[in-house]
């Protein structure tokens, strides 16, 4: 298969770069920046991307690649801090400027098919600080910004943008992105996720040859995805795991066993309800909720594996930006660890199968519906494998998941009236240790506050609150603060990921 290389250079959106090209329809894998030299000497590797990332090109600990990554005749294309990487490693000079930040007008200055559909003023989307002063010797400057910073250089097969394309905001981004793929680099191949799954399920068969696979299902789509491609892969050779960690929405639970049978997918359920409860009571800090549920998990895993003749492995619904932001690869910092990668025990010792672990929540939905799924699994909202214990705020009380349980049910519920819940990406509600004084029945009383929650996103990569009525979030409010004991306020979460994330926790 011919791929990209997005080498990470320490920007989050390292990411979104390798999403753009595959939604163009070839495929691109993040790699970390210090070993990428072997992996890009592979045939199946035929360009390459530097991505954007926070350090200086002149400071002394900035990320460094060999310079012979330059030198493999592939095309390579840097971004950002890739851009000024290349000029500095080439003998350009790099200094810090007056910055560029957000929308930004650029003149091309000579037709190139890089910029092939561009006209010869263009929006595109800045963030730095640091500027190619001079350009390396047989550098030719493509493009220049309004504030006439180099935005655009060209040597041979090697190309620098001071802009990011893959963001939104630069107004022909994925059109320079396919030109690098198809037209620089020649990628012909169309990588479309639903016609991998072939693939999939004869990786899993060679895989294994023997012996029960045990995979843990939550309900979610890319658990339920994982569980069908591994039915069809090995037949009755598989067992769906449900476990019950007390920390799911009201009467989520039955509804998800129920959904599987009713595609059938026989499971398993598990009540270790008390045993995560118990372990969660009183933490505050985030991360370590976080890690008492993945370490549960495993436990709960290792001894239901124990009681299954022949079990071998345990398979998973991980997906690729799991991956990444748990900090599972180098370069990118870890955002969250989630429970199924980065909270996972050292002692754990099964086998792991997580055959979507390359690929995107979009993908997987795409997977899903080719596979026939019915749309309540398909466009089920993400909902976090720790559940409602990332929504309490400090302290872990059972009075605290109650309000957080009731109130999610109100904000769906109302969401759901208005017709707008399957419209975004997420709704719930959270809450924290303040309180809030109120008055009820002419007492004065002391309460909790809620935070309701609803993002509108793409990928959960970046999201923006979403602008609901005042009327519903009106009545969403009013209910909350009326139907559930010791809530004195409702507030709603209006900062957007980036700088904020979905989650509180
Ligand atoms: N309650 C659970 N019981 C069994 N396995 C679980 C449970 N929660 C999570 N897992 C496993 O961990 C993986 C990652 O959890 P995650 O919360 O992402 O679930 P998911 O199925 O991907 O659902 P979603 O679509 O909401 O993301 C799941 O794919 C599943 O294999
Ligand atoms: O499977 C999961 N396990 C987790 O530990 C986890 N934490 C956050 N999320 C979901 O990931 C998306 C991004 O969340 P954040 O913006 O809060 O980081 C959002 O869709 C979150 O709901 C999780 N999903
Ligand atoms: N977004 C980036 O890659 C920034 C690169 C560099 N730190 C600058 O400020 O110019
Ligand atoms: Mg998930």
């Amino acid at each position: 298969m011919e791929k990209i290389l997005v080498v990470n250079l320490g920007g989050q959106y390292a990411h979104l770069i390798a999403r753009r090209i595959r939604e163009i329809g070839a495929y691109a894998e993040i790699a970390s920046y210090d070993s990428v030299l072997e992996v890009a000497k592979s045939d199946e590797v035929k360009a390459i991307v530097l991505s954007g990332g926070p350090a200086s090109v002149y400071e002394p600990n900035s990320p460094d690649l060999p310079v012979d990554l330059l030198y493999l005749g592939k095309p390579v294309l840097g971004i950002c801090f890739g851009h000024q990487w290349i000029a500095k490693k080439l003998g350009g000079v790099v200094e810090r400027g007056k910055g560029e930040y957000g929308k930004t007008m650029v003149r091309i200055l000579s037709s190139d098919p890089l910029f092939e559909g561009w006209e010869a003023e263009e929006v595109v989307w800045m963030s730095h600080s640091d500027y190619v002063k001079e350009v390396p010797s047989g550098f030719q400057v493509l493009a220049v910004s309004e504030n006439g910073y180099v935005a655009a250089m060209r040597s041979g097969h090697i190309y620098g943008v001071q802009f990011h394309p893959e963001v939104r905001h630069t107004a022909k981004g994925v059109r320079l992105l396919e030109n690098f793929v198809r037209k620089v680099a020649g990628i012909k191949s169309v990588w479309v996720p639903e016609e991998q799954v072939g693939k999939i399920v004869e990786e899993i068969k060679a895989r294994v040859k023997e012996g029960i696979v045990v995979v843990g299902v939550s309900g979610g789509v890319d658990s339920t995805v994982t569980a069908v491609l591994l039915h069809m892969a090995l037949g009755s050779r598989v067992k769906a795991v449900f476990i019950d960690h007390g920390l799911f929405r009201e009467g989520e639970p039955e509804k998800a066993v129920q959904l599987l049978r009713s595609i059938g997918i026989d499971v398993l359920y598990i009540d270790a309800r008390e045993r995560f409860l118990k372990k969660l009571d009183g933490v505050s800090d985030c991360e370590e909720k976080r890690r008492i549920v993945g370490e549960t998990f495993a436990e709960v895993f290792t001894e239901v594996v124990a009681g299954i003749p022949n079990a071998k492995y345990l398979a998973q619904g991980t997906l690729y930006p799991d991956v990444i932001e748990s900090g599972a690869v180098k370069g990118a910092d870890r955002i969250k660890s989630h429970h199924n990668v980065g909270g996972i025990p050292s002692w754990f010792s099964l086998e792991l199968i997580e055959p979507l672990r390359d690929f995107y929540k979009d993908e997987v939905r795409r997977i899903a519906k080719s596979l026939g799924l019915p749309d309540e699994v398909v466009y089920r909202h993400p909902f976090p494998g720790p559940g409602l214990a990332v929504r309490i705020i400090g302290p872990f009380t059972l009075e605290k998941l109650e309000i957080v349980r009731r109130a999610t049910k109100i904000v769906e519920e109302e969401l759901d009236r208005a017709g707008l819940l399957r419209k975004v990406w997420q709704a719930f509600a959270t809450v924290g240790e303040d309180k809030w004084v109120g008055v009820k029945g002419d007492r004065r009383a002391e309460g909790y506050i809620v935070t309701v929650r609803v993002v509108e996103s793409e990928d959960a990569m970046t999201a923006d609150w979403a602008k609901i009525p005042h009327d519903v979030l009106d009545k969403i409010a009013s209910r909350i603060a009326s139907e559930i004991p010791h809530v004195t306020m409702v507030t709603y979460a209006i900062t957007s990921k980036p700088p904020s994330t979905i989650e509180p926790c």
